[in-house]
């Protein structure tokens, strides 16, 4: 019998940052129980929860007496605790590139463009203005993706086999597309290797539409 207590995910349907995580437990066949935090309703901010992540952002993993926020560091635990379904490539070559592009997708694409923040400059600078920060951070981190994975990108970022960088990159797209009204034609490897993630079951099964706390 496995005594392994269950994984525990704290985390939100339309964060991209949550579908990282579940993205990555279903490539790893992990089990794990969900726990929706609605950002909607600032449910981030519950006494429970900041215990847990006092930076009061989801995703949180539970493990055990483990506790990890940050989906990176979620990534990079998941990978040594869990190895099944590598997620990063033995060559450091190919290694690195997918630490460096899903490093800039969740430090300099997701943070310019999260909700707070658009918000915030919606209210201090102009309506129009969130739209516009948001839409040239995408894009500046988009075109530099371009650049960095063009020599190695086949179906997936950095080759055949889905890896770390994929599973940054594939709810990116997603959100991006769907929240922030980009041209994905501008970027026509990540076009490309979107459509292969559209195929994956495990990105499908990872989608906000998917989750339990998607109509709330
Ligand atoms: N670097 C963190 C960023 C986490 C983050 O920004 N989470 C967002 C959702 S994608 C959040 O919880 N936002 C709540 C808020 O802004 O109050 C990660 O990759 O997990």
């Amino acid at each position: 019998m496995n005594s392994s207590p269950k994984l525990v995910l704290y985390n939100f349907s339309h964060s991209s940052c949550s579908w990282r995580v579940r993205f990555a437990l279903n490539l790893k066949g992990l089990d794990y129980e969900y726990k929706a935090v609605n950002l909607a309703k600032g449910e981030q901010f519950r006494t429970e929860f900041e215990q847990l992540n006092p930076l009061r952002y989801v995703p949180v993993l539970v493990d055990g007496d483990v506790v990890v926020s940050d989906s990176l560091a979620i990534l990079l635990y998941l990978e040594e605790k869990y190895p099944q379904r590598a997620l990063l490539p033995d060559d450091p070559r190919r290694k690195a590139l997918n630490l460096q592009v899903a490093s800039i997708v969740c430090s300099s694409i997701q943070p310019l463009h999260m909700l707070a923040l658009v918000k915030r400059i919606e209210e201090k600078v102009g309506p129009e203005e969130g739209l516009l920060w948001a839409q040239s951070s995408i894009e500046k981190g988009f075109f530099a993706l371009e650049q960095l994975v063009k020599d190695f990108a086949t179906r997936f970022a950095t080759g055949e086999a889905l890896y770390m960088a994929d599973v940054f990159l594939a709810p990116q797209i997603a959100t991006v597309v769907m929240r922030f009204n980009i041209d994905m034609s501008n970027f026509p490897i990540l076009s490309r290797v979107y459509e292969s993630y559209k195929t994956v079951p495990e990105f499908r099964a990872s989608s906000p539409e998917a989750q339990p706390d998607a109509g709330s």
